[in-house]
């Protein structure tokens, strides 16, 4: 079994129990109540041609074990939010990643930005419980989900107002994502077999993805140097967990990011 497939047999699993407990008529009721979902499309494109940061919670991977002790998931993103962020990345999945949709929920209350709900999403119910916890963006991985399933779960994240960003570690899956609907292509740097990071697989796939869509470079982002690095590889956006809950000031940490990605030669190479 791959590190993914044994992921998603636990989703599965803890799906299966939310299930029992909540209908999926519930979980609409639940969806209704709710504001309707923010322009992620608007929020990560940026709005003077600089390269976005996408902040995320993360206490725990599958690749370094425990990462940080995040008592308050809520002030976290708020920090991130104060230092520029431009979406929240919140991790829902409970055994590998220690996330929960109670996280979701309480980061979604605690700022104004579009909020990711970054799990392994394999189901319409999963989309159904990203919109009844906040969440305007869903993350779904090519890797994880056939062709038709992707391109169906894509549709319904859109007609629920939300935005997909659809994940992709290869030139293949860059085209599946594309075919699949995708108008946010994530290209993340994480082999999911070795759980190794290379980020010079965002330069390799990159071109893939069809101008007019948005383009996030996942994973492995030390500092501001790699922002710009992933800047003039292409990236309108890029997501950083680890770097950022690893060390002491998040905000600051998002702030010198977010001034590298707003660097003047940035903007002016993508105008
Ligand atoms: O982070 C992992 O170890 C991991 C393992 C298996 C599947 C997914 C995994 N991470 C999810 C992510 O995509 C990252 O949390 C995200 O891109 C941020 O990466 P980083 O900045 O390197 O923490």
């Amino acid at each position: 079994m791959t590190v993914l497939e044994e992921i998603v047999a636990g989703v599965r699993e803890d799906l299966a129990e939310r299930e029992a407990h909540r209908p999926l008529d519930v979980l609409k009721e639940m969806a209704a109540r709710r504001d309707g979902a923010k322009n992620a499309v608007a929020a990560l494109r940026g709005e003077h041609g600089e390269v976005t940061i996408v902040s995320e919670v993360k206490r725990s991977s599958p690749s370094k074990g425990a990462l940080a002790d995040i008592a308050d998931p809520a002030g976290l993103a708020a920090e991130y939010e104060a230092g520029g962020a431009s979406v929240i990345s919140c991790l829902t999945e409970r055994r590998r990643f220690g996330g929960s949709l109670e996280d979701l929920a309480a980061v979604r209350a605690a700022v104004d930005i579009p909020v990711l709900r970054k799990d392994f999403v394999v189901t319409p119910y999963q989309v159904w419980e990203a919109r009844a916890y906040g969440a305007d963006v869903v993350l779904l991985i090519v890797a994880a989900l056939e062709q038709e399933v992707l391109t169906s779960l894509v549709e319904r994240v859109h007609s629920l107002g939300m935005t997909a960003l659809v994940e992709a570690h290869d030139r293949e899956e860059a085209r599946r994502a594309v075919d699949a609907g995708a108008r946010v292509v994530g290209i993340n740097a994480r082999n999911l077999h070795t759980l190794t990071v290379d980020r010079s697989v965002f330069a390799q796939v990159v071109d893939v993805v069809p101008s007019g869509l948005l383009k996030v470079a996942e994973s492995g982002v030390r500092g501001p140097h790699d922002v710009l690095d992933y800047a003039r590889a292409g990236a309108d956006a890029v997501l950083v967990g680890e770097a950022l809950v690893t060390q002491g000031n998040p905000r600051q940490a998002v702030a010198d990011m977010v001034a590298a990605g707003s660097h003047p030669s940035i903007r002016a190479g993508r105008k």
